[in-house]
Parts: structure tokens; C-alpha cells; sequence
């Protein structure tokens, strides 16, 4: 499956972002339940699951191990995988975070940092063209400090702009009909930075997270994929399926119609 089928599924993104505090006496064991059962229910209404690696390698080996079986079983049930690491290094480095983690671990994207420069985000770029994934760069993020390094004026825009004109550019080696492989995030909690990168960037899949526990609200649009954990994953503070599904349904609803 290419990754860019999941700009034609329903524009919502699970995120899992497991806390094993609140998975009782045997955490591994619940989060491996809660979370097949979660897809498996929600798979056919979702564009993809979206694993933050953080909450997995926080959890040490078996973390790990746990990531690629709940990733392996998303893509089983046909359900795209994107993998948030936000990695970022020299181009040889970016070279082997890219082998790790959209192909080693069965990831269809993966978030980036573009700190480092073009020459580094290359490196992911061409393995997704490889393996039929997607990549989304960091350009504008969901957190209240983000503008520190993202707003500064550059020629008379704000830095994530510019970027997103860059990638824009760069992205069209990458475009397969409407679609790059090269995307963004942009955090749902700065709507008004949304539609000025999709302004900049028409083929660029935008990522939006930052719905629901950071405050961001859905928004509906092109090429837009909704991203939630919390509010998803823990609806009420905590791992509750009846509700997880009441919540996805609630999103999906203010999304599509
Ligand atoms: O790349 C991301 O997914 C991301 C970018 C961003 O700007 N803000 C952001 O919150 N995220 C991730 O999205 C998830 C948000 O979690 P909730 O606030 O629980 O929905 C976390 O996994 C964050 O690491």
C-alpha cells in the first residue's frame, strides 16, 4: 500500500501515545490489548496510526518490540503507519534513521527535523520514494514556544514559510500526481499557519496535530490529516474503548461533514 492512499481515507490519525501508569499491573500486556483492539475497530475510519517512538522507547526493549508488532498489525489491517520520531542528523546518519524506521520497522512515514538542512532531509525523502512512503517535515508546531525559532522574519516571512516554499520546491521530485511524499506538520493549534502553508505548498500532506489535549480544533480541508493522541487514545484521562470510539466518531463527524 503507498503511503498516499491515505490522503484518499478519512482524514483522521490515531495517535498512540502510551503511558503505562495507566495500564495497571501489567502494562505491556494492556497496552498490547487496548491498542488491537482500538485499530481493529477504528482502521476502516481512519487515514493512519501514529506512533510517538518516545513512549515506546521509554519502555526499553520490550517497548521496542511492542512498536513493531502493533505497527506490523496496522499495516496487516491495511492501515497506514507514521512513525513520530521527528529525527534529523547528516546526511549519512538521516540515511540510516531512514532504513530504521521506514524500512527495518514497518513505518509508511515519518516525521523530521529540518534543522540540519536540505542535504539532510534528502536522505528521507529518497527512501520514501523507495518504499512508497511519506515524510512530514516539522514547519510550524503545536507548541505555545514554537514560534521562538519558527516565526523569525526571513526576507519578510516567518521562517516555517520559507521553509515551506523550499519544501514545496524540493517536494516536486517527489509528487505523484497531487501528492508529495514530501509533507509538513503544522500544529492544529495555529489554524491561521495552516492555511498560509497550504498557500505556499498545494502538494504537500499536511499533519495536524494538536487537536483535542493541546486545544486545537479540527479542521477540514485538502490534503489535511488530523492527528489526536490523548484525546483519542485516553478520552477522560484514561484507556476506555467504548468512549475512544464515541470520541473518534465525534471527530470524524465535525471533519467530514
Ligand atoms: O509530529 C507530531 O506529531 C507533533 C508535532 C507537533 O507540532 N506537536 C505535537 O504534539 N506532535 C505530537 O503529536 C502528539 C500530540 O499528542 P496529544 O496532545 O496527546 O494529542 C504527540 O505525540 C506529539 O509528540
Amino acid at each position: 500500500m503507498d503511503f498516499l492512499e491515505a490522503l484518499s481515507r478519512p482524514p483522521l490519525v490515531l495517535g498512540v501515545d502510551p503511558r503505562p501508569m495507566l495500564h495497571g499491573p501489567e502494562p505491556l500486556a494492556h497496552i498490547r490489548r487496548y491498542t488491537f483492539v482500538l485499530l481493529e475497530a477504528l482502521a476502516p475510519r481512519l487515514a493512519a496510526a501514529k506512533f510517538q517512538l518516545a513512549f515506546f522507547e521509554a519502555l526499553g526493549p520490550e517497548g521496542m518490540a511492542l512498536l513493531w508488532e502493533l505497527a506490523s498489525a496496522s499495516r496487516v489491517m491495511g492501515l497506514p503507519v507514521i512513525f513520530d520520531g521527528k529525527r534529523g542528523d547528516i546526511g549519512s546518519t538521516a540515511e540510516a534513521y531512514a532504513r530504521a524506521y521506514l524500512e527495518a520497522f514497518p513505518g509508511s512515514a515519518l516525521t523530521v527535523n529540518p534543522y540540519l538542512g536540505l542535504d539532510a532531509l534528502k536522505p528521507f525523502f529518497q527512501a520514501a520514494s523507495r518504499t512508497g512512503g511519506g515524510v512530514f517535515v516539522l514547519a510550524k508546531t503545536s507548541n505555545p514556544g514554537s514560534g521562538f525559532i519558527q516565526d523569525l522574519p526571513v526576507e519578510g516571512r516567518p521562517l516555517y514559510l520559507y521553509l515551506a516554499e523550499a519544501l514545496e520546491r524540493e517536494g516536486e521530485g517527489y509528487r505523484e500526481g497531487t501528492w508529495s511524499r514530501v509533507g509538513m506538520v503544522v500544529g492544529a493549534t495555529y489554524p491561521e499557519a495552516v492555511a498560509r502553508v497550504r498557500e505556499r505548498a498545494p502538494h504537500a500532506p499536511l499533519l495536524l496535530p494538536g487537536v483535542g489535549a493541546q486545544g486545537g480544533k479540527p479542521l477540514k480541508g485538502e490534503g489535511l490529516l488530523l492527528a489526536a493522541s490523548r484525546a483519542l487514545y485516553y478520552p477522560g484521562g484514561r484507556p476506555d474503548l467504548k468512549a475512544a470510539l464515541e470520541a473518534a466518531e465525534a471527530l470524524l463527524k465535525a471533519l467530514v461533514e
